[in-house]
Protein backbone atom coordinates (compact mmCIF):
# COMPACT_ATOMS: atom_id res chain seq x y z
CA UNK A 1 0.00 0.00 0.00
CA UNK A 2 1.09 3.60 -0.74
CA UNK A 3 -0.20 7.12 0.27
CA UNK A 4 -3.19 7.38 -1.04
CA UNK A 5 -6.53 9.83 -0.92
CA UNK A 6 -9.85 8.74 0.08
CA UNK A 7 -13.42 10.73 -0.32
CA UNK A 8 -16.21 9.84 1.59
CA UNK A 9 -19.34 11.15 -0.55
CA UNK A 10 -22.04 12.85 1.21
CA UNK A 11 -25.90 12.87 -0.59
CA UNK A 12 -28.94 13.51 -0.40
CA UNK A 13 -30.82 11.01 -1.66
CA UNK A 14 -34.51 10.47 -2.97
CA UNK A 15 -36.98 8.13 -4.31
CA UNK A 16 -35.98 9.54 -7.77
CA UNK A 17 -33.23 6.58 -8.61
CA UNK A 18 -31.96 8.61 -12.02
CA UNK A 19 -31.71 12.27 -9.46
CA UNK A 20 -29.61 10.33 -7.28
CA UNK A 21 -27.29 8.69 -9.57
CA UNK A 22 -26.55 12.55 -11.35
CA UNK A 23 -25.86 13.10 -8.29
CA UNK A 24 -23.65 10.45 -7.26
CA UNK A 25 -22.05 11.07 -10.71
CA UNK A 26 -21.08 14.49 -10.09
CA UNK A 27 -19.74 14.01 -6.61
CA UNK A 28 -17.60 11.31 -7.63
CA UNK A 29 -16.19 13.62 -10.28
CA UNK A 30 -15.38 16.46 -7.69
CA UNK A 31 -13.51 13.66 -5.42
CA UNK A 32 -11.35 12.50 -8.70
CA UNK A 33 -10.42 15.87 -9.92
CA UNK A 34 -9.49 15.99 -6.21
CA UNK A 35 -6.95 13.00 -6.39
CA UNK A 36 -9.47 10.65 -4.34
CA UNK A 37 -8.14 7.19 -5.80
CA UNK A 38 -11.02 5.03 -3.34
CA UNK A 39 -14.18 6.51 -3.15
CA UNK A 40 -17.62 5.74 -1.18
CA UNK A 41 -20.75 6.65 -1.63
CA UNK A 42 -23.32 6.36 1.14
CA UNK A 43 -25.95 3.90 2.11
CA UNK A 44 -29.37 4.06 -0.32
CA UNK A 45 -27.21 6.59 -2.61
CA UNK A 46 -29.66 5.47 -5.68
CA UNK A 47 -32.94 5.19 -3.28
CA UNK A 48 -34.38 6.60 -0.39
CA UNK A 49 -37.41 6.38 -0.40
CA UNK A 50 -40.69 4.80 1.26
CA UNK A 51 -39.96 1.17 2.36
CA UNK A 52 -42.51 -0.35 0.61
CA UNK A 53 -41.57 1.30 -2.39
CA UNK A 54 -37.90 0.25 -2.02
CA UNK A 55 -39.37 -3.43 -1.52
CA UNK A 56 -41.38 -2.66 -4.99
CA UNK A 57 -38.87 -1.30 -6.97
CA UNK A 58 -35.78 -3.20 -5.61
CA UNK A 59 -35.13 -5.15 -8.85
CA UNK A 60 -34.27 -2.09 -10.54
CA UNK A 61 -32.47 -0.36 -7.74
CA UNK A 62 -30.49 -3.22 -7.58
CA UNK A 63 -30.04 -3.24 -11.75
CA UNK A 64 -29.04 0.41 -12.01
CA UNK A 65 -26.96 0.64 -9.22
CA UNK A 66 -24.89 -2.15 -10.25
CA UNK A 67 -24.50 -0.23 -14.02
CA UNK A 68 -23.91 2.48 -12.51
CA UNK A 69 -20.98 1.16 -10.01
CA UNK A 70 -19.51 -0.44 -12.77
CA UNK A 71 -19.46 2.06 -15.29
CA UNK A 72 -18.40 5.42 -12.77
CA UNK A 73 -16.01 3.27 -11.50
CA UNK A 74 -14.92 2.68 -14.96
CA UNK A 75 -15.51 6.53 -16.69
CA UNK A 76 -13.44 7.72 -13.41
CA UNK A 77 -10.69 5.40 -13.18
CA UNK A 78 -11.26 5.28 -9.27
CA UNK A 79 -12.29 2.24 -6.41
CA UNK A 80 -15.77 2.68 -5.80
CA UNK A 81 -17.63 1.46 -2.77
CA UNK A 82 -21.72 1.63 -3.22
CA UNK A 83 -23.70 0.74 -0.14
CA UNK A 84 -26.01 -0.04 0.12
CA UNK A 85 -28.78 -0.94 -1.99
CA UNK A 86 -31.22 -3.74 -2.07
CA UNK A 87 -30.60 -6.81 -3.73
CA UNK A 88 -33.30 -9.45 -3.65
CA UNK A 89 -32.23 -12.48 -1.74
CA UNK A 90 -33.36 -16.04 -2.59
CA UNK A 91 -36.24 -17.62 -1.29
CA UNK A 92 -37.65 -15.11 0.14
CA UNK A 93 -39.87 -11.93 -0.78
CA UNK A 94 -37.57 -9.72 0.72
CA UNK A 95 -33.66 -8.47 -0.33
CA UNK A 96 -30.33 -8.21 1.39
CA UNK A 97 -29.00 -4.16 1.95
CA UNK A 98 -26.04 -4.63 -0.51
CA UNK A 99 -22.58 -2.61 -0.45
CA UNK A 100 -20.59 -3.19 -3.70
CA UNK A 101 -16.95 -2.67 -3.97
CA UNK A 102 -16.08 -1.89 -7.84
CA UNK A 103 -12.23 -1.42 -9.61
CA UNK A 104 -11.35 0.94 -11.99
CA UNK A 105 -11.80 -1.30 -14.41
CA UNK A 106 -15.32 -1.62 -13.33
CA UNK A 107 -14.45 -5.29 -12.50
CA UNK A 108 -16.07 -6.44 -8.85
CA UNK A 109 -14.05 -6.64 -5.97
CA UNK A 110 -16.30 -7.88 -2.90
CA UNK A 111 -19.94 -7.40 -1.93
CA UNK A 112 -21.40 -7.41 1.76
CA UNK A 113 -24.24 -7.68 2.57
CA UNK A 114 -25.62 -5.50 5.93
CA UNK A 115 -25.54 -7.49 8.89
CA UNK A 116 -26.86 -5.75 11.54
CA UNK A 117 -31.02 -4.29 10.64
CA UNK A 118 -32.41 -0.99 12.32
CA UNK A 119 -35.50 -2.12 14.07
CA UNK A 120 -35.42 0.21 16.16
CA UNK A 121 -38.36 3.66 17.72
CA UNK A 122 -36.91 6.60 18.09
CA UNK A 123 -38.13 8.64 20.74
CA UNK A 124 -38.29 11.64 18.42
CA UNK A 125 -41.90 9.42 16.98
CA UNK A 126 -39.93 7.82 13.95
CA UNK A 127 -39.77 3.72 13.76
CA UNK A 128 -37.69 1.96 11.61
CA UNK A 129 -38.60 -1.56 10.80
CA UNK A 130 -35.54 -2.52 8.22
CA UNK A 131 -36.61 -6.61 8.78
CA UNK A 132 -39.81 -5.89 7.11
CA UNK A 133 -37.48 -5.55 3.89
CA UNK A 134 -34.44 -7.04 4.08
CA UNK A 135 -32.58 -10.13 5.63
CA UNK A 136 -29.23 -9.77 7.13
CA UNK A 137 -26.13 -11.03 5.31
CA UNK A 138 -24.03 -13.75 7.10
CA UNK A 139 -20.32 -13.35 5.95
CA UNK A 140 -17.67 -10.88 7.09
CA UNK A 141 -15.93 -9.16 4.01
CA UNK A 142 -12.18 -7.61 4.06
CA UNK A 143 -11.12 -6.74 0.42
CA UNK A 144 -7.44 -6.98 -0.09
CA UNK A 145 -5.66 -4.09 -2.28
CA UNK A 146 -2.16 -3.80 -3.18
CA UNK A 147 -2.72 -0.43 -3.73
CA UNK A 148 -5.35 0.72 -0.67
CA UNK A 149 -4.81 -1.51 1.46
CA UNK A 150 -7.08 -4.09 3.29
CA UNK A 151 -10.56 -2.82 3.13
CA UNK A 152 -13.24 -4.10 5.44
CA UNK A 153 -16.79 -3.31 4.56
CA UNK A 154 -19.84 -2.43 6.93
CA UNK A 155 -23.12 -0.53 6.46
CA UNK A 156 -24.55 2.33 8.78
CA UNK A 157 -26.51 0.38 12.07
CA UNK A 158 -23.56 -2.24 11.83
CA UNK A 159 -21.71 1.08 13.57
CA UNK A 160 -22.88 -0.05 16.69
CA UNK A 161 -21.61 -3.59 16.96
CA UNK A 162 -17.75 -3.34 17.95
CA UNK A 163 -17.64 -6.91 17.48
CA UNK A 164 -18.29 -6.80 14.03
CA UNK A 165 -14.97 -4.47 13.21
CA UNK A 166 -13.03 -6.32 15.96
CA UNK A 167 -13.56 -9.27 13.80
CA UNK A 168 -12.37 -7.17 10.67
CA UNK A 169 -9.54 -5.85 12.43
CA UNK A 170 -8.45 -8.94 13.35
CA UNK A 171 -8.66 -10.33 9.94
CA UNK A 172 -6.68 -8.12 8.57
CA UNK A 173 -8.31 -4.80 7.90
CA UNK A 174 -7.06 -1.35 7.97
CA UNK A 175 -8.97 0.56 6.64
CA UNK A 176 -13.19 0.29 7.57
CA UNK A 177 -16.18 1.51 5.10
CA UNK A 178 -18.94 2.40 6.78
CA UNK A 179 -21.31 3.61 4.26
CA UNK A 180 -24.21 5.23 6.45
CA UNK A 181 -27.67 6.64 6.23
CA UNK A 182 -27.38 7.75 9.98
CA UNK A 183 -30.97 9.62 11.43
CA UNK A 184 -30.27 13.32 12.48
CA UNK A 185 -31.87 12.05 16.00
CA UNK A 186 -29.59 9.67 16.41
CA UNK A 187 -26.50 11.33 14.72
CA UNK A 188 -26.01 14.24 16.45
CA UNK A 189 -25.57 12.08 19.62
CA UNK A 190 -23.60 9.28 18.49
CA UNK A 191 -22.44 9.31 15.41
CA UNK A 192 -18.84 10.61 15.55
CA UNK A 193 -18.37 9.34 18.83
CA UNK A 194 -18.86 5.37 17.51
CA UNK A 195 -16.55 6.42 14.28
CA UNK A 196 -13.97 7.49 16.47
CA UNK A 197 -13.97 4.77 18.50
CA UNK A 198 -13.56 2.19 15.84
CA UNK A 199 -10.94 3.65 14.74
CA UNK A 200 -9.22 3.85 17.98
CA UNK A 201 -10.07 0.67 19.29
CA UNK A 202 -9.07 -0.90 15.83
CA UNK A 203 -6.33 0.93 15.16
CA UNK A 204 -7.60 1.24 11.59
CA UNK A 205 -9.27 4.26 9.28
CA UNK A 206 -12.75 4.73 8.77
CA UNK A 207 -14.02 6.19 5.82
CA UNK A 208 -17.99 7.07 6.50
CA UNK A 209 -20.46 8.17 3.29
CA UNK A 210 -23.44 9.92 4.72
CA UNK A 211 -26.63 10.87 4.04
CA UNK A 212 -27.96 14.23 4.79
CA UNK A 213 -30.90 16.74 4.66
CA UNK A 214 -34.65 15.74 4.22
CA UNK A 215 -35.56 12.84 1.47
CA UNK A 216 -39.25 13.10 2.21
CA UNK A 217 -40.91 14.50 4.87
CA UNK A 218 -39.82 13.27 8.53
CA UNK A 219 -37.04 11.23 7.13
CA UNK A 220 -34.33 13.26 8.02
CA UNK A 221 -30.27 12.39 8.06
CA UNK A 222 -27.26 13.71 9.74
CA UNK A 223 -24.84 14.55 7.36
CA UNK A 224 -20.91 14.33 8.15
CA UNK A 225 -19.65 11.83 6.09
CA UNK A 226 -16.03 11.89 7.61
CA UNK A 227 -12.46 10.17 7.53
CA UNK A 228 -11.31 9.39 11.10
CA UNK A 229 -7.06 8.02 10.86
CA UNK A 230 -6.11 5.49 13.13
CA UNK A 231 -5.83 7.94 16.17
CA UNK A 232 -9.01 8.84 16.00
CA UNK A 233 -8.52 12.33 14.64
CA UNK A 234 -11.08 13.42 12.27
CA UNK A 235 -9.45 14.46 8.82
CA UNK A 236 -12.36 15.90 6.82
CA UNK A 237 -15.81 16.28 7.97
CA UNK A 238 -18.27 17.10 5.33
CA UNK A 239 -20.56 18.93 7.54
CA UNK A 240 -24.27 19.35 6.63
CA UNK A 241 -24.69 19.68 3.00
CA UNK A 242 -23.70 17.65 -0.12
CA UNK A 243 -20.13 17.29 -0.70
CA UNK A 244 -17.18 15.11 0.23
CA UNK A 245 -14.84 14.63 2.73
CA UNK A 246 -11.25 13.85 1.74
CA UNK A 247 -8.28 12.68 3.71
CA UNK A 248 -5.20 10.65 2.96
CA UNK A 249 -4.72 7.01 3.95
CA UNK A 250 -0.82 7.03 4.57
CA UNK A 251 0.43 3.39 5.88
CA UNK A 252 3.28 5.09 7.56
CA UNK A 253 1.17 6.42 9.89
CA UNK A 254 -1.02 3.46 10.24
CA UNK A 255 2.27 1.46 11.29
CA UNK A 256 3.18 4.43 13.49
CA UNK A 257 -0.51 4.13 15.24
CA UNK A 258 0.04 0.34 15.78
CA UNK A 259 3.42 0.62 16.97
CA UNK A 260 2.52 2.99 19.38
CA UNK A 261 -0.49 1.53 20.94
CA UNK A 262 -0.46 -1.93 20.06
CA UNK A 263 -3.95 -3.15 21.28
CA UNK A 264 -4.66 -5.47 17.94
CA UNK A 265 -1.61 -7.82 19.74
CA UNK A 266 -3.01 -7.33 23.44
CA UNK A 267 -6.48 -8.74 22.75
CA UNK A 268 -7.28 -11.60 25.62
CA UNK A 269 -10.70 -12.67 23.77
O1 LIG B 1 -34.88 3.49 5.90
C1 LIG B 1 -34.48 3.59 4.75
O2 LIG B 1 -35.12 4.22 3.89
C2 LIG B 1 -33.21 2.98 4.33
N1 LIG B 1 -32.46 2.38 5.39
C3 LIG B 1 -31.65 3.06 6.19
O3 LIG B 1 -31.53 4.23 6.09
C4 LIG B 1 -30.88 2.30 7.24
C5 LIG B 1 -31.68 1.15 7.66
S1 LIG B 1 -33.36 1.60 8.13
N2 LIG B 1 -30.59 3.16 8.34
C6 LIG B 1 -29.80 2.87 9.38
O4 LIG B 1 -29.22 1.79 9.46
C7 LIG B 1 -29.66 3.99 10.39
C8 LIG B 1 -28.91 3.63 11.65
C9 LIG B 1 -28.95 4.76 12.59
O5 LIG B 1 -29.36 5.86 12.30
C10 LIG B 1 -28.47 4.54 13.98
O6 LIG B 1 -27.89 3.49 14.27
O7 LIG B 1 -28.67 5.45 14.80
Amino acid sequence: MESYLAAAIQMTSTADIEANLDQAYALIGIAVRRGARLVSLPENFAFLGLEAEKLALAPRIAEMSEKFLVSAARDWAVTLLGGGYPVMAEQTAKCYNTALLVGPEGQELGRYRKLHLFDVNLPDGNTYHESDSIVPGKDLVVVSSDTLGNLGLSVCYDLRFPELYRALSAAGAEVLLVPSAFTAFTGKDHWRVLLQARAIENTCYVIAAAQTGEHYPRRQTYGHAMIVDPWGNVLSDAGDTTGIAIGEINPMRLEAVRRQLPVLQHRQL
